[in-house]
């Protein structure tokens, strides 16, 4: 079964450039490029096209349009129809996204064009290397909406950040601009939005003129390092099964689509 083939995706769009590198853009930009499940499922199919062809030497990720990366799961398809809606296998797979995007013996370059939020955040934090625009907004927005990622969404984004500012993100919400995701560590380089695309094909052709094997070697020794966290998860992904069917969640998202804040006050 080959998945979804890149000539019938909706939702993204899968390019080999140059014979060098794979380009995959969440093309979603009415939804700030918030995926449902077909997204997901497009994004996994892309990303093995991409381990598969001896094309590509490096993988870049990005959004749409000049105003979103990706804003996560798509809340307003959640609140609408109780679910992300259909998918291949009847599964929402991102746990099976945030690893195929840390097997993949390839660099994986996030180009961040725009807001990087929730989960669209957590998919920039997976990225080997990220690269953002100016304009480029980062944050989590979970525990507004009843998500969360306690998974590499938060123990992963703690390596990279730290402590005290994983937690800040997570637990205060607030919304971050590249100057200071590059102060933190979060991001590789900012650069113009004009430039962006630019740059990112420019370090995939300069990773293309390295030795495969060495970089396939040192892009899981970096892993091996974070894998265990794969087992945390797993158990996060299953407590969010579990939490988005709660009326708590249910809240979040309906207040979301509604555009009204959230009133949680009763779980407490
Ligand atoms: C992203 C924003 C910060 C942008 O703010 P801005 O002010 O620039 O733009 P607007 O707010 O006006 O948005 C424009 C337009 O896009 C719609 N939109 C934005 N985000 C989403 C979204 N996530 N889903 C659907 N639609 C979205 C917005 O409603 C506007 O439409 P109009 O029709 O009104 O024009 C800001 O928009 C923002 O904070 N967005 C919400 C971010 C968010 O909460 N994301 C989801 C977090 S939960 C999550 O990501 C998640 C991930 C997983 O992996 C899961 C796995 C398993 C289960 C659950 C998961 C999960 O919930």
């Amino acid at each position: 079964m080959p998945g979804i083939v890149p000539e019938d995706f909706t939702d993204i769009r899968y390019s080999v450039e140059d014979d060098t590198y794979a380009l995959v853009t969440i093309d979603r930009p009415e939804r700030m490029n918030a995926f449902r499940g077909r997204t997901v499922d497009e994004l996994i199919s892309a990303f093995k096209h991409a381990w598969a062809d001896r094309r590509v030497a490096a993988v870049v990720l990005t959004g749409a349009g000049e105003r979103a990366f990706c804003a996560g799961g798509d809340v307003k398809e959640r609140a609408e129809t109780g679910s992300y809606g259909p998918t291949e296998w009847g599964t929402f797979e991102v746990e099976r996204l945030h690893r195929i995007i840390r097997d993949i013996p390839k660099p994986v370059v996030a180009a961040v064009n725009g807001a990087a939020i929730g989960g669209g955040h957590v998919l920039h934090v997976l990225c080997d290397l990220t690269l953002a625009s100016t304009n480029a907004v980062f944050g989590q927005n979970g525990p507004r909406v009843g998500s969360f990622d306690a998974g590499f969404g938060t123990a992963y984004l703690a390596r990279i950040v730290g402590e005290k500012r994983a937690r800040q993100i997570w637990f205060l919400l607030d919304r971050y601009d590249a100057a200071a995701a590059e102060r933190w560590g979060l991001v590789n380089q900012v650069v113009a939005p004009e430039e962006l695309l630019a740059t990112a094909a420019d370090w995939c052709h300069r990773m293309a003129d390295l030795s495969p094997t060495a970089l396939r070697f040192l892009k899981h020794s970096f892993n091996a390092d974070s894998d265990h966290l794969s087992g945390l998860s797993h158990v996060a992904f299953d407590g969010l099964e579990v939490f988005v069917e709660t009326e708590e969640s249910q809240e979040g998202a309906r207040a979301f689509a509604e555009k009204r804040p959230p009133d949680f006050r009763k779980y407490r």
